[in-house]
């Protein structure tokens, strides 16, 4: 599906960033119909979530992989030829060269799309000089944005202060993916690049990714609702 015709509420991708694949069903269950897209991240992938990304699949959802890969070329391709059989719609490897390059091999003709996470949300300036990067965030994203589409890669991980600068560099088609987002009032966490729901879409974003305002709210259905009817709003 091209990025302009996803449904307002197709583009709410919650971070099921539980404990367990128990609290984690649990947590599916509560949302019911209202959520279609979910993210398997370190937290549940590394507490036996992994099946849970085939089951969810099987039941009609989407599923954000988000491993964030990185390793020689080799064995990039290798895993990424693994995860193919799991039934991901979405495959998040860092946006490194060899790694997207790698990744792009093991994906070959299957239907996984692999997303480059280009800086991490949680990274501002002082963080990026701090690891000894000469670059700032925006000419980091937008230099290994423009490595990535080259590479073949099907979309970015950015936070939504970026999607406007990357959409006029890698045009309508590539997906773009933006945690980082904050409904008005919601504590930022360890977040430094934040937007809320209505902003993030309507600066470009395709997808946004939400973690903890959804899974930790007494109510969240309502919260995960309110986002998406935040999102219809700023689409028109
Ligand atoms: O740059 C990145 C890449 C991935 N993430 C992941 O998104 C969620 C965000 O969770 P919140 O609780 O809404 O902060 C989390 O799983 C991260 O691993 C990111 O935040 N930034």
């Amino acid at each position: 599906m091209r990025p302009a015709e996803i449904a307002p509420k197709d583009r709410l991708i919650v971070a099921l960033d539980l404990p367990s694949v128990d609290a984690a069903e649990a947590m599916v269950t509560r949302l019911g119909n209202s959520v279609t897209f979910y993210k398997i991240g370190y937290r549940l992938a590394y507490a036996g979530g992994l099946p849970l990304v085939t089951k969810l699949a099987d039941s009609g959802k989407k599923v954000f992989l988000d491993l964030k890969l990185h390793d020689i070329g080799n064995t990039v391709s290798q895993g990424v030829e693994s995860i193919t059989r799991l039934g991901a719609t979405f495959l998040t490897v860092h946006a490194y060269p060899q790694t997207m390059k790698g990744a792009v091999e093991g994906r070959g003709s299957s239907k996984l799309k692999l997303l480059a996470v280009t800086v991490l949300t949680s990274y501002n300036d002082d963080d990026l000089h701090a690891a000894g990067f000469r670059l700032g965030v925006s000419e980091l994203v937008e230099a290994r944005a423009r490595q990535a589409q080259a590479l073949g890669i099907d979309g970015l991980v950015s936070s939504p202060e970026e999607a406007g600068a990357l959409r006029k560099i890698v045009g309508q088609q590539t997906n773009l993916v933006t945690p980082g987002i904050r409904p008005a009032g919601a504590a930022s966490g360890d977040q430094k690049r934040i937007m809320t729901p209505g902003r993030a879409i309507a600066a470009g974003a395709d997808y946004l990714v939400v973690g903890r305002p959804v899974v930790e709210a007494s109510d969240p259905k309502a919260i995960a609702e309110a986002i998406q009817a935040e999102i219809a709003q700023a689409l028109g």
